[in-house]
């Protein structure tokens, strides 16, 4: 479905992707773990368009996105959550739905209804100013926003970054239904073993811009072996 193919980028001269691979499939959660600094937000930003490539190539569906805008990439399916729960502050929750589907912006209303079916905690927030939500309450507005454009394919990064454990339950509990009932794929980048455990099919271990191991959640031994990856390894 997208498909990855010796992807390099990075920062005016300064390599930080130095060749990554990745088919993802339709319907599949993806992990991307790894230490501070080894490339993973630019990976999801070079995926997004956010950054251009050096070399390589992203297809998407079959259709080759290497050199389309971050419009172009969101029109076409992609949906994307960057880390820090990007919303606008000065908007009301409402009006950053609204902002979010850019898919089919003449029903946006039938949308959004049906992302708050999904996600009914924002319901009550409808009429507040983005800035003044609590952190979690950001990040799920963050992520409905994203779910208004229609995604086939959500990139998420670090969802669990400074939330409570309660509304991390509740993103693992939507997008383990998106996954069920929409088929959606998703890439997600994150530190925190068990909520990527709690998701992903296969999780791949990227070490200085290259992805370096695959990782198998249902193994057992698995989550002991991630931890070389994030350099918390029990001595
Ligand atoms: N805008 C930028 N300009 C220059 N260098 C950057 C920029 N953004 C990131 N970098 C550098 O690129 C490298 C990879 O950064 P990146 O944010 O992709 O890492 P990461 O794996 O997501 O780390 P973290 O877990 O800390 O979020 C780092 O050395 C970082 O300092």
């Amino acid at each position: 479905m997208l498909d990855v193919h010796s992807l390099t980028s990075g920062y005016a001269m300064i390599p930080v992707l130095r060749g990554i691979d990745l088919n993802l499939a339709a319907n599949e959660c993806v992990g991307v773990l790894g230490r501070n600094g080894m490339g993973k937000t630019t990976f999801l930003r070079a995926l997004m368009g956010e950054l251009p490539p050096w070399s390589g190539t992203i297809e998407y569906g079959g259709s080759a996105l290497t050199k389309s805008t971050t419009q172009e990439r969101a029109k076409a399916g992609l949906g994307y959550v960057p880390q820090g729960k990007h919303i606008f502050s000065n908007l009301t929750v409402a009006e950053n739905l609204k902002m979010g589907c850019i898919k089919d912006f003449r029903n946006f209303e039938t949308t959004v209804d049906e992302v708050l079916e999904l996600l009914p905690r924002l319901k009550e927030l409808l009429e507040r100013k983005g800035g003044s939500l609590s952190g979690g309450e950001q990040q799920l507005l963050a992520l409905a926003r994203c779910l208004c454009g229609k995604p086939n394919v959500i990139l998420l990064d670090e969802p669990t970054e400074g939330i409570q454990p309660s509304i991390c339950d509740e993103i693992v509990d939507v997008l383990r239904l998106l996954k069920e009932k929409s088929r959606i794929s998703i890439i997600l980048v994150e530190q925190d073993i068990e909520f990527l455990w709690a998701l992903c099919d296969r999780v791949m271990a990227i070490d200085k811009g290259v992805f370096v191991h695959v990782i198998d959640p249902k193994e057992a031994g698995s989550e002991e072996e991630a931890k070389k990856f994030i350099g918390i390894e029990d001595n």
